[in-house]
């Protein structure tokens, strides 16, 4: 069996993992080509690394891979996912807060007989979130606590001159929906967009955003509500060189990667 070609969009903190973890060798994954800004800068990581890989265009993505990682700023999210899913092929997104106002995306990838797979990323328990989806979800309530540096230029904060500076407490910044969330604060929070896909949605799905001096991680609380179930769950993310992104989130990249192929998988 031929393996399945994997792009990269995006050579920031998640795309350098997982083009690591991807060069050394994945079962019946190759990687295919990078599409990034700044190529002088990709070229000499690249060779650092001793990695020999393609560098390509967003637009030509499609002719070189069956599945684009994106992991780039949301800004840019239509022209990695349009190209790619109107070949009928699979985009993973990273950039989940860049998703919610672009429900045209998934109609896009139904109409070509593409998917857009969106990994757990730096949250926890989709697993559990989309089997009581199953059933009747009744709430999805989610509190997040990121030291101040992680939530530092958030649109949000800077339109309502919300400053991170010289906190000594806990300031809640948000509360609201999913959706708002994830409009307010577009790099910081995509993790809520990602559990409001899993489970009842960006309008339902409500989060309380909380920049707290006390924090060295970026801890997300859940609390779900359903008829088959009750769950809390709780993850402390180690934040990567990347302030805002946890160290997790290319991990469940390249978890999620893996059971592409694997011929065992664990988890719905
Ligand atoms: N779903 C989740 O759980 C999480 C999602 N994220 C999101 O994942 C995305 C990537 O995160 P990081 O790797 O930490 O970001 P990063 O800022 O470290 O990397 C982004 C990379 O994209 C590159 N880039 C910029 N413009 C580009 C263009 N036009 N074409 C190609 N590449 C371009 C930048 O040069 C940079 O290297 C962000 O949108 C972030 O908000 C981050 C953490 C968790
Ligand atoms: O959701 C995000 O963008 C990042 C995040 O909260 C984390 O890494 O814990």
């Amino acid at each position: 069996m031929s393996s399945k070609r994997i792009a990269i969009a995006g050579l920031g903190e998640i795309g350098r993992t997982v083009a690591r973890k991807l060069a050394q060798g994945m079962p019946g994954l190759v990687l295919c080509g990078i599409a990034t800004r700044d190529q002088a800068k990709a070229q000499a990581w690249l060779e650092r690394e001793s990695i020999s890989c393609p560098l390509v265009s967003l637009d030509d993505l499609p002719a070189h891979a069956d599945l684009v990682v994106e992991c780039a700023p949301a800004e840019i999210l239509d022209q990695i996912c349009r190209p790619m899913l109107t070949a009928g092929k699979q985009v993973m997104v990273l950039s989940a807060s860049a998703l919610l106002p672009r429900p045209d995306l998934a109609d896009l990838a139904r109409a070509h007989g593409g998917q857009i797979i969106v990994p757990t990323g730096a949250l926890i328990g989709f697993d559990a979130v989309s089997a009581a989806a199953e059933g009747t979800i009744h709430s999805v309530q989610m509190v997040t606590r990121k030291p101040p540096r992680g939530l530092a230029g958030a649109p949000y904060l800077v339109e309502n001159g919300i400053s991170m500076e010289g906190l000594t407490s806990a300031l809640r910044v948000f509360k609201g929906s999913a959706r708002d969330a994830a409009a307010a604060f577009p790099a910081n929070v995509n993790v809520v967009a990602a559990l409001s896909l899993a489970g009842i949605g960006p309008d339902r799905t409500t989060i309380e955003i909380w920049a707290d001096p006390a924090v060295t991680r970026n801890c997300h609380q859940i609390r779900v509500e359903s008829d088959s179930a009750s769950f809390t769950m709780s993850i402390e993310n180690i934040p990567s060189e990347n302030p805002k992104t946890g160290r997790i989130t290319a991990l469940s990249v390249i978890a999620a990667l893996r059971k592409l192929t694997s011929p065992l998988q664990v988890g719905t």
